[in-house]
């Protein structure tokens, strides 16, 4: 009886290269090639991300333990501060807790860490360990954590994919594909036209309805992104996301209001907690949601986030994020379709996620998947990656 199992222990790993920190690539990869971010304003940054830190934390791997000897895991980009969060203070209101207690667990960890916590690299701590939690009921019920939270609305999800490639994207059966935009506010006049030019040779590359869309890592300002939509609405923009930092709601409320509505304003991958999508939604920031189960708290959470969105009509798109986004979108209606991150260096082939770190992780084959049924979120940890414990308690 699941009820009665307790949790025995949680430990935590770090890993690096690839998995839930899939910014951390090796060289010559598409997704740290000149991509415009918040640091283009100085040159020395602007070429790699990863000159300036985007990979730093690297992945933490959550695994819980029940009193039967049954184990739950979870990843999230957190690495040894992560791991440190996790051994040194919410490790005492997971271990000895009920395996079904996750909703309090929740609290207690979001409650306890408020002083230091609320956003960022402790909700991604929070999210590992929750979806640690949900992986390890799913394994004790032999259910899939989609079946935990109500079951599938449609038989298979649909994907976009993010990536260099959209024109690749498309023969491999996406319903659309997502360009990083490489050119900020520091690169003037000459940036924005270069975005214009690629995106618009895209579009006669992918014909007239393939979705294509701009994804801006928070580089823009609200300036800049009025011109770059209305440019690219030109050439079928789908949607601009993520235009300006996180916590500007106030400029995302005027590009919202500054741009026609065929041009969808989208964010929410750097947002967490309900708290912070409420703001989103109630300030009228965007179209479109695109909160990180890995990141933004965790299923428990993302739950809550997804019934603010479908009361007032708004759609919940989760950020990557794999399998962990897999089982809870197949289970909203509000969730019609997903993202999938070409991981491939070249954006030119289909592979997992967050590879190499996860065994049996599903992908889409012609841009669709059907969520097995394996119990909890059905992957393994791959023996050959290399896990260190730098923290115990
Ligand atoms: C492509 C973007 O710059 C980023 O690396 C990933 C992202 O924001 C997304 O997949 O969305
Ligand atoms: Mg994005």
């Amino acid at each position: 009886m699941t009820t009665a199992s307790t949790i025995r222990s949680v430990r935590a790993f770090t890993v690096r290269g690839g998995g839930a920190d899939y910014h951390d690539q090796g060289d010559d990869h598409w997704i740290d090639d000149h991509i415009a971010t918040p640091m283009a304003k100085y040159p020395e940054y602007r070429q790699s991300r990863q000159s300036f830190g985007i990979n730093v934390l690297g992945t933490l791997v959550v695994e819980v333990e029940a009193d039967d000897g049954t184990t739950g895991f979870a990843v999230t980009t957190a690495g040894e501060p992560g791991a440190y969060i996790v051994e040194r203070h919410l490790a005492r209101f997971v271990e000895g807790a009920p395996v079904t207690a996750i909703e309090r667990i929740w609290d207690q960890m979001y409650s306890a860490s408020l002083f230091y916590g609320r956003k960022g690299l402790v909700l991604n701590v929070i999210s590992a360990i929750d979806l640690a939690l949900w992986d390890l009921l799913g394994k004790l019920r032999q259910e899939p954590v989609y079946a935990l939270i109500g079951g599938a609305v449609r038989d298979e999800q649909v994907f976009y994919a993010t990536g260099s490639r959209p024109d690749l994207a498309r023969k491999m059966g996406f319903i659309g594909g997502k360009m990083p935009v490489r050119h900020g506010p520091a690169e003037g006049a000459e940036g924005l036209t270069a975005t214009v030019e690629r995106f618009a040779a895209m579009r006669e590359e992918v014909g007239p309805d393939f979705w294509l869309m701009a994804d801006c890592w928070m580089s823009l300002d609200l300036d800049y992104a009025t011109r770059l939509g209305l440019a690219l609405r030109e050439h079928g923009l789908r949607w601009i996301e993520e235009a300006l930092p996180p916590d500007d709601y106030w400029g995302y409320s005027e590009l919202r209001k500054r741009l026609p509505p065929d041009v969808l304003v989208t964010t929410g991958e750097h947002e967490a907690t309900r708290w912070g999508f409420r703001l989103l939604l109630e300030m009228g920031c965007c179209d479109l949601i695109q909160p990180d189960v890995n990141w933004c708290g965790g299923l428990t959470e993302l739950l809550k986030i997804s019934a603010l969105a479908d009361s007032r009509g708004v759609l919940v798109v989760p950020h990557g994020s794999s399998v962990y986004s897999y089982h809870f979108a197949i289970t909203r209606h509000n969730s019609p379709f997903s993202e999938f991150l070409m991981m491939h260096p070249q954006a030119s082939e289909v592979v997992p996620m967050f590879s190499p770190l996860l065994l049996d992780e599903p992908v889409p084959v012609n841009g669709r998947l059907r969520v097995p049924d394996t119990p909890g979120f059905g992957v393994r940890l791959n023996p050959e990656c290399v896990l260190a414990r730098p923290y115990e308690h």
